[in-house]
């Protein structure tokens, strides 16, 4: 759903130094989903890559929406077909991970960029210099439901590799992204490659962001809430933010959670039932929501107990 999405685009917690310990000041204000910036990326180890099982022309399932934001020399020229063949595994729509982090006076739009871009093919990854990303942005394929395969749903696109998307029917169309997941890949290894780094930047003083998005049942949930057996992004980054904090006992940390939806425009406290159209402000510390409610947090637990009850809404 719409505001599902839009929940998971704010990144749910947030950290502070605490006030008595030096070191860089984290955020003090909530960043947006806009405020993006820079980020080194790719991994290369991945378990997924390539689909397994054969999989026949049919009914296209939609693609993802998902674009690497790219530079404007790289856009445009549609990747090499590769010799890697047809997929085989059933695998569906994908949903994306946009991961951003850096310093908040960058102004980048995650998601007009990715949107843009996925409109244009990319090319050969080996032929784009390799720069320092302000935004990165992965996509994973989910398999296909039971219920699509026996609606006779096959796959239009399928993952070529660690960072093209190409077409089922038409393999000179593919498109480059800084990391592609196929349906084998487990949520904690999406978050490894593509989210682990921005929470640990984040303990450093970095601002990041990091969301998923994707049409209707993509998987945007799944990866980002996750369920008790395979938790998704936002427990998996709790987690590690309270595991950095306890293996850095020289450093004193305030955490304080806020929870958000953004749905039509207008941006609703989700801890809060009476923060409602509330206002994004900006001072000299960066981007702010105006009037959030922010609950200081003392364990993974709680940070969670949080969460759900925003979720409960
Ligand atoms: N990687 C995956 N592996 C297995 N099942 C998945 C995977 N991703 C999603 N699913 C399943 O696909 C279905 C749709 O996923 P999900 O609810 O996360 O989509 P969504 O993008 O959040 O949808 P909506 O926008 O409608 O809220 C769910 O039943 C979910 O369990």
């Amino acid at each position: 759903m719409a505001s599902r999405l839009q929940r998971s685009s704010i990144s749910p917690f947030r950290s502070h130094k605490g006030l008595s310990a030096p070191g860089p000041k984290l955020g003090a204000r909530p960043t947006t989903p806009s405020t993006g910036s820079v980020i080194p990326t790719t991994q290369s180890s991945s378990s997924a890559g390539r689909p397994t099982t054969p999989s026949s022309a049919g009914r296209p399932t939609t693609p993802s929406s998902a674009g690497r934001p790219t530079t404007p020399s790289s856009a445009g020229r549609p990747t090499t077909p590769s010799s890697a063949g047809r997929p085989t595994t059933p695998s569906s729509a994908a949903s994306s991970a946009v991961v951003a982090r850096g310093p908040t006076s960058s102004r980048i739009s995650p998601v007009s960029n990715a949107t843009s871009s996925s409109s244009n093919p990319v090319p050969d990854r080996s032929e784009i210099p390799k720069v320092k990303e302000n935004v990165t942005v992965t996509v994973r394929f989910r398999p296909l439901s039971a219920r699509e395969i026996g609606k006779g749903d096959e796959i239009a696109w399928y993952a070529d590799g660690y960072s093209t998307v190409r077409n089922e029917y038409n393999p000179s169309i593919a498109y480059g992204f800084d990391r592609v997941f196929g349906p084998a890949t487990t949520t904690r290894h999406v978050y490894d490659v593509a989210a682990h780094s921005v929470v640990s930047g984040a303990m450093q003083g970095i601002n990041g962001t990091v969301f998923a998005y994707g049409v209707t049942s993509s998987g945007k949930t799944h990866t980002m809430h996750g369920e008790q057996k395979s938790p998704g992004i936002i427990p998996l980054a709790v987690k590690d933010v309270f595991s950095i904090i306890q293996e850095t006992p020289g450093r004193e940390f305030l955490l304080r959670v806020s929870y958000l939806e953004i749905y039509n425009e207008v941006i609703n406290d989700l801890l809060d039932p009476a923060g409602q159209n509330l206002r994004i402000r900006e001072d000299s510390q960066g981007t702010y929501v105006e009037g959030i409610k922010e609950e200081v947090v003392l364990s993974p637990a709680h940070a969670l107990s949080l969460i759900a009850s925003g979720e409960g809404d």
